[in-house]
């Protein structure tokens, strides 16, 4: 077997068993040694032949900076669970070191260390009917949603657009978008893999006098069936007090899948890419900021960072606080028209 290593990813989280621990960030640094076959990379000199190791250090960024573990061998598990979901690796060993562990003696560095296989967490449910093979072309699949496209796992890498401009002062809706994010990051087979900075935009298509909204792309891998994940995302939605019966209307909480694996279908129930995530700064400019390589599918598609300067309103989007999920309420940013 071929490794790829990483080393020293480092993020600030607040891991731990003490009570300060869940609110006070500390640094958490990673190692991860992925085990898979690299001879068809070798060969092929494709990216899709191997793991994108900027990815995969995203994705571990993301845990860090997720949701609170008391424990770094749980913390150790996820980031294993994380790039056992990635497509043909094999193994991992992950090594989590906290240097400022609340340890009350003088110390270097406490970790742990754990080797994971990819027959420990094969999670594909009982009745997903999986395909095993033809995992590159999905363009006009009339619906998205019965297909299982992809690796034995049917593992999706989905972008999702959060909004809000209802509900309180910038904090309060920071604090639903953060919650929103928590509880996508708790679906089952479900790992997020990116947050971008939060922004304040300019409501897009509605009546001049409409309150700004706050908005972020999330970046996400997950076994659920993209219907499967709007049915779980509109569950979200409505325990913020969403309510479906406007359409461009203020809200409380908007999640729009922007992006599945570049899918492209026009089934209306969800079509993908999102329709009009071409044209909408508060989609292009934090998704070019999470990922700076993305493309978007479609007729209207292209390089995101591109897309995202062309857009008539790019200026119009600032940003509010880069490190959102763990700010405390007095450091998002500047002064505000949400009412505080
Ligand atoms: N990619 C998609 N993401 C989310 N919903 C979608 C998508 N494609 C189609 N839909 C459908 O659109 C319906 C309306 O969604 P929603 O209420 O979020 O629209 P909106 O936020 O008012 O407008 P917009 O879709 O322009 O952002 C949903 O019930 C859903 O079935
Ligand atoms: N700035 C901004 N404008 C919007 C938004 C949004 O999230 N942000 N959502 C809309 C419908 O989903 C319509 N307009």
């Amino acid at each position: 077997m071929d490794t790829i290593t990483l080393t020293g990813i480092r993020a600030q989280g607040t891991h731990g068993v003490l009570e300060h621990e869940h609110t006070r960030p500390q640094p958490f640094i990673v190692d991860v040694a992925i085990e898979l076959d690299l001879r068809a990379a070798g060969r092929s000199d494709a990216l899709d032949d191997t793991v994108d190791y900027g990815r995969a250090a995203k994705a571990i960024v993301g845990i860090i900076e997720g949701e609170h573990v008391d424990l770094i061998e749980r913390l150790a598990q996820l980031v294993a669970d994380a790039l056992l979901a990635f497509e043909r690796v094999r193994r991992v060993t992950v090594t989590v070191h906290k240097p400022h562990a609340p340890i009350t003696v003088p110390f270097t560095d406490v970790s742990v260390t754990i080797t994971r296989d990819a027959e420990d967490c094969l999670t594909a449910p009982a009745d997903d009917d999986v395909a095993v093979g033809d995992c590159g072309d999905y363009s006009n699949h009339k619906d998205c949603g019965d297909r299982h496209e992809g690796s034995a796992r049917s593992v999706h890498h989905v972008v999702l657009s959060l909004g809000a401009n209802q509900g309180g002062n910038t904090a309060a809706i920071t604090g639903v978008l953060r919650d929103a994010v928590r509880q996508l990051d708790a679906i089952e087979g479900t790992q997020i893999t990116g947050v971008s900075s939060l922004y304040r935009t300019k409501a897009w298509g509605m009546p001049q006098n409409t309150p700004d909204f706050l908005n972020a792309i999330v970046l996400a891998s997950t076994t659920r069936r993209p219907r499967e994940l709007l049915q779980t995302i509109h569950d979200i939605e409505q325990s913020a007090g969403r309510d479906h019966g406007q359409h461009w209307a203020s809200r409380p909480l908007d999640i729009d899948i922007i992006d599945v694996d570049g899918m492209v279908c026009d089934d209306p129930t969800l079509t993908l890419p999102h329709p009009r995530a071409w044209q909408r700064a508060f989609v292009l400019v934090p998704w070019a900021q999470v990922d700076c390589d993305a493309q978007l599918a479609g007729p209207h598609g292209g390089k995101v960072t591109e897309l995202a300067r062309n857009t008539p309103d790019a200026h119009s989007v600032e940003v509010v606080c880069d490190d959102w999920m763990v700010a405390q309420a007095d450091n998002l940013g500047n002064p505000d028209t949400q009412g505080d």
